[in-house]
């Protein structure tokens, strides 16, 4: 029925990956978090750190983009157990889909509840500026009109439904907290709410691809996020997203700015302890659901 090159991991290969974190750290996190490009100081927040280098993890991938560290961290929160992805896996380097959201599946067999997704995006929506941040409510997946979905393959119910509803992906309750939040910290003048629109990079996009997501309805655009959504989505996890706006996508031909990764970096090291501030008061506020999926 399907192929026969290899279109994921086998539920037991995620079980190595999964029982060896658990048996070489105490944490036993209820909320994960991803951090975007040049967002891995989010990391820092967290106390009473055990930290695992992705090369020492079994069957992990390895993050080859400058920005992310490659590095998964253990700690608390306010007491919350929480693990941090400093470094994530995007289709550009040339990973399956499947090695992408590989740590997903991890998370959830590691008792995740909760998952905190983070991006650099680029603004397509002409009242969005640099240093916006964007809560996520829905998405565009343009790889996934093409086919390219980490649930495409035989599906395991034991993580999840063959055909899994994304409408309601970006739980409400949990934005309706982050604007609490956002208000609470003094940053709604930089809040934004909007959809994000995966594409699979490296290249940035060109003027005619910017005007037509834009019309399309999307008003950040990145290359990663959607796919972890999707797969923690399939297996029950609450999902937050948030998008740093690094930079304007470029929709004039006279302009002179070009999209660049050093720009991206720059944007998110300035907008750090803001976004440190907004996560953890965010967690503070999330609540657990003994572990009973949605
Ligand atoms: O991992 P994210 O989506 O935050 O990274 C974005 C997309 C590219 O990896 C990079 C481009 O600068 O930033
Ligand atoms: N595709 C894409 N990804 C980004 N990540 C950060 N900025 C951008 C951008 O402008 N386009």
């Amino acid at each position: 029925m399907f192929p026969e090159q290899k279109l994921g991991y086998t539920y037991e290969e995620y079980k190595v990956t999964a029982d060896w974190l658990l048996a070489n750290t105490e944490h036993r996190p209820l909320i994960a978090i991803i951090c975007g490009s040049g967002l891995g100081g989010l990391a820092e927040i967290l106390k009473d750190q055990k930290v695992f280098s992705y090369s020492d993890i079994p069957n992990f991938p390895q993050s080859t983009v400058h920005g992310h560290a490659g590095r998964l961290v253990f700690g608390t929160l306010k007491g919350k157990s929480c693990v941090c992805m400093q470094g994530r896996f995007h289709l550009y380097e040339g990973y399956p889909i499947w090695k992408v959201t590989f740590p997903i599946r991890i998370f959830r067999l590691l008792g995740v509840e909760t998952t905190i997704v983070t991006n650099a995006a680029g603004g397509l929506n002409e009242d969005y500026k640099v240093g916006d941040i964007m809560l996520i409510k829905d998405h565009l997946n343009m790889p996934g009109f093409a086919g390219n979905n980490p649930l495409v393959g035989p599906n395991d119910e034991r993580f999840g439904l063959r055909f899994p509803c994304m409408s309601d992906a970006y739980d409400s309750d949990l934005r309706k907290l982050a604007k609490t939040v956002a208000r609470d910290l003094g940053y709604s003048e930089f809040l934004k709410e909007g959809v994000y629109c995966v594409l699979g990079g490296p290249s940035f996009e060109t003027i005619a691809e910017c005007s037509m997501l834009k019309r399309l309805g999307a008003d950040a655009v990145g290359m990663s996020t959607v796919h972890e959504v999707i797969v923690a989505r399939h297996c029950g996890m609450r999902v937050f997203g948030l998008s740093l706006i690094t930079n304007k996508a470029v929709m004039d031909y006279n302009s002179e700015s070009k999209a660049n990764h050093e720009e991206v970096l720059q944007t998110g090291r300035e907008r750090a302890s803001q976004l440190e501030k907004m996560i953890s008061r965010l967690i503070e506020g999330i609540e657990p659901n003994n572990n009973n999926v949605c």
